[in-house]
């Protein structure tokens, strides 16, 4: 057995750690690790702290790794344990609390400290920094007692803790030494525009002023200005900057500049001591943004597992204020600049502006207010260094999201339009591509299995519109939970509240439903526009105008959307039976339209794959074929065996029975996908009984089996009735799918609704004939009024206008 190695890491905070969580992915086996902590608390997200100022997240829900997961990892954690000694020689550390511990590799991740300004009266109770949950809960505590605080420096960290103090009831007011906010990170037109933004929710500013003494006795009670001036408070927060944390290196003989130094492997100048977050410094800079100390940690990892690495290559930062209400980025250099060009482009009124600085024709820096959707874009051409030139206006402008997708008014298709090794998660480092393969391949179909499967949103949750937005893209018809409860954070009413209310008062539209019951966010969000959009067209399926900006990717495009961005054709083949006609018909559409693939699916049906989004309506055009519907929350297929007519084991036609249900069924929209099969005897071969309806012949008539289900969680149905005749069939399945309809949560599939509802229930529901016929008849109504969406699209011009390529972007200078 070779013994490990001991790594001992001095810092149990954000880099340090996910460093050593890389670590154990690459080599679980190869070091036995000792992990050293000043703060008495598991590893927690240092980012979180202003959304826990804010409200937005308890202390509980910031811990990244809980005591349990040390354990779990063979780690030995000391927290309350500070580091004092670095014995480089013997290759010891010791910690102020008498515990030495020997190693053969040292990591340092001391972190910063704040950096406190050295006034008269700075060490009167109530002067504070921002940094840590001590301070935290130092704020939380004052603003219970007084009512005045004041902060100094209107950076980044100043303002989320200002933000912070102004909902825990305080008056704030913001001491900048600038005479505009945020100059690390903005020009002035935008820092203007975020003052005026943050004054409107009630924050004061008092710019251009140097503090020179902290008054007060025991306690502060305000500040005093170079100009003479002052300013009251019982609360003084300094957020000034901050300074690497190096006291311990530099005592221990390594190399210190501003940081300790580092080379490409996170090498400090002394042998087997690395260092690596914002103690370090590598290449002259020191980074205060997680981005790169997680960049940093990756290349450590691999380094340390000894996984070939080109080693670490410095870092382009970009930076988002976490203060609800406001959007701002910034990205590279974002100062005008000896040979820099910069485009602007400002709306006042919309209280949006966008600067682009470009240099040698590419893009180096990017500054957003008000809007920040581009942000992720913008940022990786800037860390591409890719060439933008005849790109310029349309970059400045943006392309509009009707041009891209087809009415989608949301920004889907610039997502879409964005390469798979784009990064969504800047601190984190997450590309499209690895989002995407979570949740088309791994089963995240929430934004909570998204974080915990690939990290992104994980941290500073800036992101997390972008990983919404993919997941609305990718999940195709299958996105989030199914919606029960409240829908999603823009209401607490339930989905059967909802649904009462809209039927009782009429709503008409999704605007109207989220203005009447008073919905928290105007717009609504991704989870909740498709569901009330589906409940008014289930309600009222005569009155209602389906809107198309409501549903999800694959139902606005009538195809299903691929991880490439290509979409899929599948046309209607009831009960799976085709002939040589249909079949030659299909084959000269694959081969005119150089179709990559051509798949049969596991409902019987042929699927051409890969298919641009310009093509669709040409293809469609020339099949001349119902729309299968394989993309939406709709009647998928019907699949069936051979039956009595070729089988010796058959007791009914099931052929026959499948194509009646599907030709009933066709078009038929539900809260979730519907799949239903015959067999034509218990043998069962098209495998009725993990099917939303699965019908199978019995000597002398048919059981009717529901809630099968055959995907993530297998569950097999439960037989409802059992029947003589084909028509009593249709009525049956007619009569539940309808209830199901009307009943169910959206995006809920029947197996969920019976697990929920019970068998028992349902068959009470039905029980009755008048009640079966009631349902039939609404069920018929609403299908009376469907028609079929391809034939549609391919007989308007304004409708195909919706897949046609992405217009040029016009040259600067035209
Ligand atoms: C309120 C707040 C909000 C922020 N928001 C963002 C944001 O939105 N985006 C972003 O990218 N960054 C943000 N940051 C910055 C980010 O948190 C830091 O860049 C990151 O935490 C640095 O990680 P680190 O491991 O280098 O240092 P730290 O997370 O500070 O960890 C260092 C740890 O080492 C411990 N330590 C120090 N000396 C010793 C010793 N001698 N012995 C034992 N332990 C020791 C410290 O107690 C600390 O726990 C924010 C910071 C704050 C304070
Ligand atoms: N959203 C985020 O990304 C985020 C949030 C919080 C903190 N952080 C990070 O935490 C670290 C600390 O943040 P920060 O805002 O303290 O640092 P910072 O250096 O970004 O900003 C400090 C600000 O204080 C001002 N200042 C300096 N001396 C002053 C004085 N005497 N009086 C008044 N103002 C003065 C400066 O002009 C500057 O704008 C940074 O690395 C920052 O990137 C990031
Ligand atoms: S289910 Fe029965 S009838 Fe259908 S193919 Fe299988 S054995 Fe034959
Ligand atoms: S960008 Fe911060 S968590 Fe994703």
């Amino acid at each position: 057995m070779t013994t490990k190695q001991k790594l001992v890491l001095i810092g149990n905070g954000m880099a340090g750690v996910r460093a050593i969580e890389h670590l154990l992915k690459l080599a679980p086996e190869r070091y036995e690790i000792t992990i050293f902590g000043s703060e008495p608390h598991p590893n927690y997200n240092r980012i979180m702290l202003s959304s826990v100022l804010a409200g937005g997240a308890s202390l509980q829900e910031i811990i990244i790794n809980d005591w349990n997961w040390y354990s779990e990892n063979d780690i030995t954690l000391y927290t309350g344990h500070t580091i004092t000694r670095i014995d480089t020689d013997r290759k010891v550390v010791t910690s102020q609390q008498g515990v030495s511990v020997p190693y053969d590799t040292l990591l340092i991740a001391t972190g910063s400290n704040p950096f406190m300004l050295p006034l008269p009266g700075a060490d009167k109770e109530g002067v504070i920094a921002f940094r840590d949950i001590k301070d935290c809960e130092t704020m939380i505590e004052a603003a219970r007692s007084y009512k005045k605080a004041v902060v100094i420096g209107g950076g980044l960290l100043g303002l989320e803790a200002a933000r912070g103090l102004l909902h825990l009831g305080m008056k704030v007011q913001v001491v900048h030494i600038n005479d505009y906010l945020m100059e690390r990170q903005l020009d002035e037109t935008a820092a203007r525009m975020l003052q005026r933004e943050l004054e409107a929710q009630g924050m004061e500013f008092m710019l251009k002023k140097s503090t020179t003494a902290i008054k007060g006795k025991k306690r502060a009670t305000g500040l005093v200005f170079s100009d003479g001036s002052e300013a009251d408070g019982d609360l003084v927060v300094m957020a000034v900057g901050i300074k690497p944390n190096v006291d311990l290196a530099r005592a221990s003989g390594i190399e210190i500049n501003r940081g300790i130094v580092i080379d490409d492997f996170m090498r400090t100048s002394a042998p087997d001591v690395y260092a690596v977050g914002e103690c370090a410094e590598h290449r002259g800079i020191a980074y205060g943004l997680v981005a790169p100390l997680y960049e940093q940690g990756a290349v450590l990892a691999k380094h340390l597992a000894g996984v070939n690495t080109e080693g670490y290559g410095g870092s382009v930062t970009s930076t988002k204020l976490k203060v609800s209400g406001v959007d701002v980025f910034s990205g590279g250099i974002f100062n005008d600049g000896p040979g820099n060009r910069s485009l602007k482009i400002q709306d006042e009124l919309g209280g949006t502006y966008k600067k682009l600085v470009i240099k040698d024709g590419k893009l180096i820096g990017a500054v957003l207010f008000g809007d920040t959707s581009d942000g992720a874009e913008l940022f990786s051409m800037i860390k591409k260094e890719e060439s933008i030139e005849g790109r310029e206006k349309s970059l400045l402008l943006g392309v509009s999201p009707d041009q891209l997708a087809g009415g989608s008014g949301s920004g889907s298709a610039r997502l879409l339009a964005m390469a798979d090794d784009e990064i969504i998660c800047g601190c984190n480092g997450v590309s499209k591509g690895t989002i995407a393969d979570a949740i088309l391949n791994k089963g995240c179909n929430t934004v909570g299995a998204i974080k915990t499967c690939t990290k992104a949103s994980a941290s500073c949750g800036g992101c997390k519109p972008l990983v919404e937005g993919l997941l609305q893209i990718y999940s195709g018809d299958s996105i989030g939970e199914p919606v029960k409860e409240g829908i999603c954070g823009c209401t607490t009413l339930s989905r059967d509240e909802i649904v009462a209310s809209i039927s009782e008062m009429r709503l008409m539209s999704v605007n109207e439903v989220m203005n009447v019951l008073e919905w928290n966010n105007s717009e609504g969000c991704s989870k909740c526009r498709p569901a009330l959009n589906y409940y008014l067209g289930m309600l009222f399926p005569e009155e209602y105008v389906d809107e198309k900006e409501s549903r999800v990717t694959n139902e606005r495009f009538h195809a299903n959307i691929q991880k490439d961005g290509t979409f899929t054709v599948v046309p209607r083949i009831y009960g799976g039976i085709t002939s040589p006609t249909e079949l030659k018909k299909i084959a000269e559409v694959a081969e005119k339209y150089e179709v990559p693939l051509v798949k049969f699916t596991g409902g019987q049906r042929l699927d051409l794959m890969g298919i641009k989004k310009e093509d669709l309506p040409k293809i469609w055009s020339d099949l001349d074929m119902p729309s299968g519907h394989a993309y939406g929350k709709t009647l998928r297929t019907v699949k069936t065996c051979v039956g009595n007519t070729f089988c010796r084991f058959g007791t009914q036609d099931s052929m026959g029975m499948g194509v009646k249900l599907e030709k009933a069924f066709e078009r038929m929209n539900a809260p979730a996908k519907v799949k239903l099969a015959v067999s034509g005897c218990p043998r069962n071969c098209a495998e009725a009984s993990i099917k939303d309806v699965g019908v199978i012949a019995i000597d002398g008539g048919w059981e009717i089996h529901v809630g099968g289900n055959g995907g993530i969680k297998v569950r097999a149905t439960e037989v409802l009735t059992v029947v003589k005749t084909e028509d009593e069939v249709l009525e049956w399945s007619s009569a539940y799918l309808q209830l199901y309809r009307e009943q169910a949560a959206w995006n809920e599939r029947t197996a969920h609704w019976m697990e929920r509802v019970g068998l028992d229930y349902v068959k009470q529901a039905l029980e009755k004939a008048e009640d079966r016929q009631a349902l039939v008849g609404r069920l018929q109504k609403t299908l009376s009024l469907t028609s079929d969406p391809w034939k549609e699209i391919v007989q308007s011009d304004d409708l195909r206008k919706n897949f046609e390529p992405l217009a040029k972007p016009q040259p600067v200078n035209s």
